[in-house]
């Protein structure tokens, strides 16, 4: 079988394994429900085109494992029921690249001329239908949450939605339809890298090519497969939705100022826990944090435990505008930093491939590419913090960063990136001012004396704090200067 041979024999490691994973939730398709009960949504688009040939092998290496030896050679193609929901907005290139291929691959095809939840009503009940493949990958609008067997929504008919390509990156696509030298549209020649309708799908003006007016590049040659969707023009891009929502950067309007600003700060590390290592980093941050005017409303330190971050981030997350984690990132077993994060957010993770490019990138030959955890992210809540100062960016998800220092000078390093950068959302807030006062009175004197000031100036933060007990106690007054160089208190 063609495809099964190009993929076994090319030399792209990660590619095999995403082939072996996808075929192989094709074969149980099969397996699991009756040949004439399992549909294929085809509609002639790359990741369609992708799922094509992976039914093929998978069906292939399906009846080759049920022994159906004698008609091995007769299984050239798969026979699947295949569904297009046909719209009179679609590309005539699409159309015609659809019915060109279900004629090359002996597919018998079911046109339906309504939107999918309508149609999807009337072939069910036309046909008995368990199952239909879907190209829906992860990034999709409509895939967060799916899994590669996922049973339709709630509101639409029953049966079972089967994504053998739901971790399949941008690149993957390409990988494979060039490792196969398969037929895809035409389209996708010229710049476009992802094709909605005629109304709403334009040529990715990241593919443009400057040196010849009105032309662009081919879809494969897109590096940051996030931005496939730049040509859909109705449609927004989540990730830039998010990154203008985030863009208040230290530089920013000065009314950002006037906002008090609270974080929250979680150290991950059974080392800590066991008292045999101290923690440094949380103080330091606290100090940094205190000098750009944010108040730090708690630090917590937390068991290696994927629940004990989850429940601590899920805390801090609504409390605080923002919250740091140290610790527990990389790919030991106790690194689980990044894990509870996802569960705090509710998502799951999902592999990025612009951080996988960088952790290549960092660790050559010892990252092998085909086993991606230190790549997975938290889905569809994900920003990279990048600077040049960084070898491999920050995490963002929300309000939740994940620091990677391990040291006070990494952490300076980390600060200095952070607050360079617009999408850290680290706003300069106004500066505190801080008096310390040193008493030799004893408590029973100076008790109602700070209990007194407490109530006339509630917005000052008064605190005390002694070297020993027999030693002077220190008085320590915090506020804000406003702009007249009187005392605003927080
Ligand atoms: C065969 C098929 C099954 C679908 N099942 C569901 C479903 O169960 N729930 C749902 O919300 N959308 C479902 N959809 C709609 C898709 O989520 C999505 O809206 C559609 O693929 C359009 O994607 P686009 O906006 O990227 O073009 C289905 C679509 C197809 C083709
Ligand atoms: N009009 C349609 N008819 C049949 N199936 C469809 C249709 N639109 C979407 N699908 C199904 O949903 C999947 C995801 O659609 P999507 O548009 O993201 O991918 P694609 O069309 O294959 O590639 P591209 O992202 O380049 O447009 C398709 O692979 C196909 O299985
Ligand atoms: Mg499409």
């Amino acid at each position: 079988m063609e495809i099964d041979e190009a993929v076994r024999g090319c030399s792209d490691r990660r590619m095999r394994t995403k082939y072996g994973n996808a075929v192989y939730v094709v074969q149980r398709a099969f397996a699991l429900y009756p040949f004439e009960e399992i549909a294929f949504s085809f509609n002639g688009g790359k990741d369609s085109t992708v799922l094509l040939h992976l039914i093929r092998a998978g069906y292939y290496l399906y009846k080759k494992d049920s022994g159906d030896v004698a008609q091995m050679d007769a299984i050239k193609n798969c026979p699947l029921r295949t569904i297009y929901f046909e719209s009179p907005c679609a590309f005539p290139e699409i159309n015609s690249f659809t019915y060109e291929t279900v004629s090359t691959y002996g597919l018998p095809l079911e046109t339906i001329h309504s939107d999918f939840k309508s149609g999807l009503e009337g072939l069910l009940k036309e046909k008995p239908t368990k199952a239909i493949f879907i190209g829906t990958r992860i990034g999709d609008p409509n895939a967060v949450g799916q899994e590669q067997f996922s049973p339709s929504s709630p509101g639409w008919p029953p049966f079972m939605r089967v994504n053998p390509i739901l971790d399949w990156s941008y690149r993957d696509v390409w990988s494979f339809l060039l490792t196969c030298k398969v037929k895809y549209c035409s389209l996708y020649d010229q710049g476009y890298t992802s094709i909605g309708s005629i109304h709403d799908t334009v040529p990715n003006a990241l593919l443009s090519d400057s040196s010849t007016e009105k032309s662009f590049r081919p879809a494969y040659m897109l590096t940051d497969g996030r931005l496939e969707r730049a040509g859909r023009t109705k449609k927004t891009n989540h990730k830039i939705e998010m990154n203008s929502v985030a863009s208040n950067g230290m530089n920013n309007i000065e009314g950002e100022q006037m906002i008090s600003r609270a974080a929250s700060i979680i150290v991950v590390g059974d080392e800590i826990l066991f008292g045999t290592t101290e923690d440094k980093l949380g103080a330091a941050l606290c100090k940094k944090l205190h000098a750009i005017g944010w108040r730090v409303s708690h630090v917590a330190v937390v068991r290696n435990e994927i629940d004990s971050v989850a429940e601590e981030v899920e805390r801090c997350k609504s409390m605080d505008d923002m919250v740091f984690i140290f610790g527990g990132l990389g790919p030991l077993h106790s690194d689980v930093s990044v894990a509870g994060v996802a569960k705090a957010f509710g998502v799951r993770l999902a592999p990025d491939e612009e951080f996988e490019d960088y952790l290549s990138q960092l660790m050559g030959n010892n990252y092998t590419g085909d086993r991606n955890e230190m790549a997975l992210l938290p889905e569809g809540i994900t920003e990279l913090l990048h600077h040049k100062k960084l070898l491999v960016p920050l995490i963002k998800c929300r309000n939740v960063i994940t620091l990677a220092a391990t040291n006070v000078h990494e952490l300076d390093t980390e600060w200095g990136c952070l607050l360079d950068n617009q999408e850290s959302g680290l706003v300069q807030a106004k500066p505190f001012v801080s008096k310390h006062l040193g008493t030799t009175l004893s408590d029973v004197q100076i008790a109602p004396v700070l209990a007194k000031l407490c109530l006339e100036f509630s917005d000052v933060y008064i605190g005390c704090h002694r070297i020993s007990r027999a030693g002077p106690l220190v008085v320590n007054l915090t506020g804000k200067v406003d702009d007249e160089f009187s005392v605003q208190y927080i």
